[in-house]
């Protein structure tokens, strides 16, 4: 008798087949491609990097986890001592320095792939000029394309320009300048936040209510328009009494353990979301289990979905994850839209008030609310605000903070400069949120009373060429194109002035390490070792083609201006309070790993001791 196959064998009978012939099929191609790639490598005249299966094995034992790797760091105290690691960054630079050059190709799917450090190179193609030319390429995991949409991040053309235009304004010197109350209030909230568990743990038996009471101390020094008065979105069911966080313990009388990188995507993202929208997203208060109140720990997820090796496959191919995903799409677009109602009627009110078309703008969002501009852009947009605002900037911090810990003599630098500096008038408007924002613009030099906290920047600098939180910036060419690369061989002769051109087919893919620009020994000395003071020196820190943090040319990072200003005040504002210590027998070594930013592998552990 014939044995019928249930529908379930015969799936399982499919997917195997199709698997085992996509596999072959995918060796065969990759062989061939790889030979053509071979000869148009000879075209390029550069040195052929790894294979594409060495280099997607090295990027799935990175994902996963398999290779051991730390850093050379420990909480010695040395200002020489190598910040290395073999991961998947390191990995990038590891081939620059065995093809001894410094750019290389690979071959993806047959798909002309470039990795390089080549300051020439970089420059060129990031050039305002070049802007049309070379594109960013498209998001392979599909998650970001369904987060950001079309917005600034994601466009191209006249379409990016017109984003662009109106977003620039928003982040004007002058309108960061309007931010700063809202920053200093939330990192208020944050060390209030520490101070009373601080208080919790050395009172245990007292059981009064010390964390609602404080809480919001601070709000009451500000009234900036920036604040949020008119916060009709804020929901009241407020979390304050979360503050037991789980990875708060004390560890005697004046101090308490943290998870650093915890703290500052909670910080980074309460600042953002209020900034762009007017919305509190009390990710401070909620604690960290709390996976459905607090809207950062999702936005990880997303970070997450974004390198899942599967998703590199196909961009749409249905999964599970995907479920969770729209979950959270729909919800942060409920409140946008929430929030876009409620500015709307604002303006209204305030149109038939003052019979003009000016209303106060106090968001982010209020500058996207043109007639022009699509309402999905819009979402897009504030979509993008959330992620880029929050996640580049709290692992940047992680990283001063893990770094301050670790080199205990230039915390301590940071902290005399940051007392001396605060009895200068300058620090005290800047750190009481007193700037009078008339009398600043009679000045002439408006931006300088907070352009620069010296030693503080030179902290923020040398963090950010030490572990750019983007260490990776991809283009696509549209044409080919010649490009000029930085041979450093003296000789004039014609060989070497060939050898110096690249010849590039459309479609190549350009990937710039600004992680292995800001590790090249020929451009920076002792480039492992972490020595703010190297900065003292350096002048026009945003016009050098050696340090590319924000990246550079027309697609420029739009928030640099703000994200400066940012870590300025957060670093101040939590030396002057704690004395940092890196917890290292609770924590796991620290370890970077790369997302679609450079992040912590694992939580950092600090030890926060309260200062007199
Ligand atoms: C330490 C913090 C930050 C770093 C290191 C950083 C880095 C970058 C880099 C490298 C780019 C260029 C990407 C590319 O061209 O492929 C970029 C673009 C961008 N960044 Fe940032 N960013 C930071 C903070 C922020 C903040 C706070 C915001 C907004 C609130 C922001 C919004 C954007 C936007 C909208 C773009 C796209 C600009 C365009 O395409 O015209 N970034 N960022």
């Amino acid at each position: 008798m014939d044995t019928i196959k249930s529908d379930n064998e015969f799936d399982v009978f499919y997917f195997l087949t199709c698997s085992i012939f996509g596999f072959i099929l995918w060796i065969i191609v990759e062989k061939l491609l790889n030979y053509n790639n071979r000869n148009k490598n000879n075209k390029y005249n550069l040195p052929k990097g790894p294979s594409f299966i060495k280099w997607f094995s090295n990027y799935l034992f990175n994902f996963y986890d398999l290779k051991s790797s730390t850093t050379t760091t420990t909480t010695n105290d040395s200002n020489n001592k190598e910040l290395i690691e073999d991961t998947s960054e390191n990995t990038v630079l590891k081939w620059f320095n065995e093809l001894n050059s410094d750019s290389y190709s690979v071959s993806f799917f047959g798909r002309p792939m470039i990795f390089t450090r080549d300051t020439m190179i970089s420059k060129y193609v990031l050039s305002s000029n070049n802007i049309d030319s070379y594109t960013k390429p498209p998001d392979s995991s599909g998650v970001l394309i369904r987060l950001a949409q079309n917005s600034i991040l994601m466009s191209e053309g006249d379409q990016w320009r017109y984003h662009r235009s109106i977003i620039n304004q928003p982040f004007s010197s002058k309108n960061v300048k309007l931010m700063i109350p809202t920053i200093i209030n939330t990192v208020n909230k944050l060390i209030n936040h520490f101070n009373n568990n601080n208080n919790n743990n050395n009172n245990n038996n007292n059981n009064n209510n010390n964390n609602n009471n404080n809480n919001n101390n601070n709000n009451n020094n500000n009234n900036n328009n920036n604040n949020n008065n008119n916060n009709n979105n804020n929901n009241n069911n407020n979390n304050n009494n979360n503050n037991n966080n789980n990875n708060n313990n004390n560890n005697n009388n004046n101090s308490i353990r943290i998870d650093i990188h915890s703290y500052c995507t909670k910080l980074t993202f309460d600042i953002i979301g209020k900034l762009s929208i007017g919305y509190d997203f009390q990710s401070i208060d909620s604690s960290d289990n709390d996976e459905n109140n607090d809207i950062s720990k999702q936005f990880d997820f997303i970070l997450n979905e974004m390198i899942r090796p599967i998703r590199r496959f196909s961009s749409y191919l249905p999964l599970y994850n995907d479920m969770k995903l729209f979950k959270f799409l729909n919800k942060l677009e409920s409140i946008i839209k929430g929030a876009i109602n409620s500015r709307l009627l604002t303006s209204d009110s305030n149109n038939k008030k003052n019979n003009n078309n000016i209303y106060q703008k106090n968001y982010l969002l209020d500058s996207l609310l043109d007639d022009n501009v699509k309402e999905k852009d819009i979402i897009g947009n504030i979509n993008t605000f959330l992620l880029a605002g929050h996640e580049t900037s709290a692992n940047l911090l992680t990283f001063i903070f893990y770094l301050l810990s670790t080199h205990k003599n230039i915390q301590n630098d940071l902290y005399n400069h940051l007392i001396d500096n605060q009895k200068k008038k300058m620090n005290n408007k800047l750190f009481n949120g007193e700037l009078n924002i008339e009398e600043e613009e009679e000045e002439e030099n408006e931006e300088e009373d907070y352009q620069s906290i010296e030693f503080v920047d030179w902290v923020i600098y040398e963090t950010l060429r030490l572990f750019p939180p983007a260490p990776m910036i991809g283009r696509t060419s549209i044409n080919d194109d010649i490009l000029n690369s930085s041979n450093n061989s003296n000789s004039n002769s014609d060989d070497n002035k060939n050898n110096n051109k690249i010849s590039i087919p459309s479609e190549t893919l350009i990937l710039i390490s600004v992680y292995g620009i800001h590790r090249d020994p020929k451009l920076w000395k002792d480039p492992n070792s972490f020595n703010p003071y190297r900065w003292k020196d350096i002048e026009n820190v945003n016009n050098r083609s050696d340090f590319i943090p924000f990246s550079s040319g027309g697609r420029v990072c739009v928030g640099q201006k703000f994200s400066i200003v940012e870590a300025r005040i957060i670093i101040s504002k939590l030396i002057l309070n704690f004395e940092l210590s890196f917890d290292n027998l609770r924590s796991q070594p620290f370890k970077i790993y790369q997302r679609a930013t450079l992040t912590p592998k694992y939580p950092v552990f600090l030890n926060l001791k309260k200062r007199d």
